[in-house]
């Protein structure tokens, strides 16, 4: 915390020193236009490194918040700082609406699209009369403040480093919230997040939008620092060059988005000089050396120059203070005995391939029930058909009583399931305290405005210490503050059930919970699983290792072919024969 104080204390004296001391104006123009770029590029780092959401189409936005201001202040005499807020709202339209038909689309698709609409938005500034064509709009008026001139340098380089260090500010607020919590899910696929309650469509819309206000707040710098506007700053290509920035800086960190902002400018700058007093001609021949950087870069430093910087920094864990935090509210648990899921002839077909073929059975409250067979037998399907991965071809699902059939993952996640996933799927970066803090994320309601201005804090202490609850609950209460990335399986699995714990569910599934772990630590599952159905819940078990089915469960449904093979209990199913047959592949 102190440290975090003495960086932001030391950032802000270098500007004001830059700003006071006889600094030649060169500098202070290429620092403006350092700290225009890197509010777009800020906000490619929350789209892009951090969401994971590849957009071409950044300077478009940039394009939106100049023209706008530029249109506005030259022809309707607006003052700028209305103008502001008018390009403001009209990009957070532009975006809602670019965002809901392109966010829907994944892997390559998403980047084709930012590209079409990209070029689409470059050709309307650059065709539409009214905004002067390829020409553009001259004759924009600087900013002034009570008939102040900010003018082009020391003053306007305050302002510009100001919005850059604030905008810095909100989002590492916005990050280490309930909603940044969030966003740093997006990355991992929508099916984790999903099934925690995140609605991924809404977030995408969210940080798309978000990213684009940055853009646009940086356009309106550009067009009253630049006093004209004109397409070529807002074309795809220069939307490369934001990628290129936030890539070379770092695209999963904050900081990463000045940093590269800062590198590409200023060795733009120098290669201008000495490439053609290199080769004896003039051309744009830095652009080749940038390409040719960008794959060294995305070869040997994915995470870009702000990573080794971020390496070296000391790290403090996060300040315990949620010990006397309001405990979250408990939803009304099922009383022992009542029917909590029932599956009733549920199916699923793909294509001509019947994986799940009119299954039924039920779990009771305080009941461990398996669910086994052999491999392909159909058991994720079941469970994917559950939790609302998948829609049944037919049959119904009902979750104390509600039929659940069909519904998305949020919305049954929203009812009482939870579920942990055959391949963990967690944050690597994130701690095992946050990761498991993501599993509360329906328990909370604070959004990223209140993220953002730190009024989410007592939502953030009874969250923490609900996830440290959990933690404790499963035995990893030592190590909250430890990498999700550098857990070996066993405790990743644990953190997967702490997460899903978070959630208050009703009834709990484990897909695969023993998978990839020794003797010891299936010893410790088992021991975790008994706890749990002593504290009264329901757990759907998908387990390969009989061992840990025979101890832990009180029924088990066997599948075979998609079908229900036998149902019992644990000393039922090792006598009966059919099973025998079934794993060891022979007839029955
Ligand atoms: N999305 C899909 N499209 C087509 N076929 C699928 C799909 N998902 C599963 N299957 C098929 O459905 C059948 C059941 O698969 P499922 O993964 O449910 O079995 P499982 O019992 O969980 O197997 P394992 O123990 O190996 O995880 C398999 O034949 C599988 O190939």
């Amino acid at each position: 915390m102190l440290l975090r104080k003495i960086g932001w204390l030391l950032m802000l004296a270098v500007i004001v020193l830059i700003a006071a001391l006889p600094v030649p104006e060169f500098w202070i123009t290429q620092l403006n236009y350092i700290g225009i770029s890197s509010l777009a590029v800020l906000g490619l780092v929350l789209l892009t490194g951090i969401g994971g959401l590849t957009s071409f189409g950044q300077a478009a936005f940039v394009g939106i918040g100049a023209y706008t201001t530029a249109y506005l202040t030259v022809n309707a005499g607006l003052s700028p700082w209305l103008t502001l807020w008018v390009g403001l709202g009209l990009t957070a339209v532009c975006a809602i609406v670019l965002g809901w038909i392109t966010l829907r689309m994944s892997g390559h698709y998403l980047p084709l699209a930012t590209l079409a609409w990209g070029l689409s938005l470059y050709y309307t500034m650059g065709n539409l009369q009214a905004l002067g064509k390829y020409d553009g709009i001259l004759g924009v008026s600087g900013l002034s403040l009570f008939g102040w001139e900010l003018g082009q340098g020391r003053v306007f380089f305050l302002l510009t480093w100001a919005l850059v260090l604030l905008a810095a500010l909100a989002m590492l607020h916005l990050l280490d919230s309930r909603v940044g919590r969030a966003i740093r899910s997006l990355k991992t696929g929508s099916q984790m997040a999903e099934s925690m309650g995140i609605n991924t469509l809404r977030f995408k819309i969210g940080i798309f939008t978000i990213a684009a206000l940055l853009a646009s707040l940086s356009g309106w710098l550009y067009a009253h620092f630049q006093r004209s506007v004109n397409p070529s700053p807002f074309s795809v290509h220069i939307g490369i060059e934001y990628l290129f920035m936030a890539v070379l800086g770092g695209a999963g960190h904050v900081w990463g988005a000045i940093t590269g902002a800062l590198v590409t400018k200023l060795l733009a700058d120098q290669l201008q000089v000495l490439l053609p007093a290199l080769i004896g001609t003039s051309g744009s021949y830095e652009v080749i050396v940038f390409g040719v950087l960008l794959v060294l870069v995305l070869k040997y430093a994915p995470n870009g120059i702000w990573a080794f910087v971020d390496r070296k920094l000391p790290k403090a864990a996060r300040k315990v203070d949620w010990q006397q935090a309001a405990p979250l509210a408990h939803r009304a648990m099922p009383v022992k005995g009542e029917v909590v899921l029932q599956a009733s002839n549920i199916r699923k077909e793909f294509g001509g391939l019947i994986a799940v073929n009119d299954i039924s059975f039920s779990v009771h409250a305080g009941q461990i029930v398996g669910l086994i067979g052999p491999n392909g037998a159909g058991k994720s399907t079941t469970f994917n058909l559950i939790t609302g991965v998948l829609a049944p071809t037919s049959g119904r699902v009902a979750f104390r009583g509600d039929d659940i059939t069909g519904l998305a993952s949020r919305e049954i996640a929203k009812r009482g399931i939870s579920r942990t996933f055959q391949h963990v799927k967690m944050i690597a970066d994130m701690t095992v305290l946050e990761n498991v803090a993501l599993g509360a994320h329906l328990r909370g309601g604070r959004g990223a405005l209140s993220a953002t201005l730190r009024l989410d804090r007592r939502e953030e202490q009874s969250l923490f210490r609900e996830a440290e609850i959990q933690l404790r609950r499963v035995g990893m209460g030592d190590s909250l503050h430890e990498l999700a990335g550098n857990l070996a399986m066993g405790p990743q699995r644990l953190l997967e059930i702490a997460r899903a714990l978070c959630n208050d569910p009703a009834l709990l599934l484990l897909d695969e919970p023993a998978a990839g772990l020794r003797h010891k630590e299936k010893q410790g599952l088992a021991d975790v699983l008994r706890q749990l159905r002593a504290e009264g819940l329901s757990i759907l078990l998908v387990e390969h290792d009989m061992d840990l089915v025979m101890q832990v469960t009180d029924r088990i449904v066997v599948m075979e072919f998609g079908t229900r093979l036998i149902e019992g209990t644990p000393a039922d199913i090792q006598a009966s024969p059919l099973v025998r047959a079934a794993y060891l592949g022979t007839e029955h």
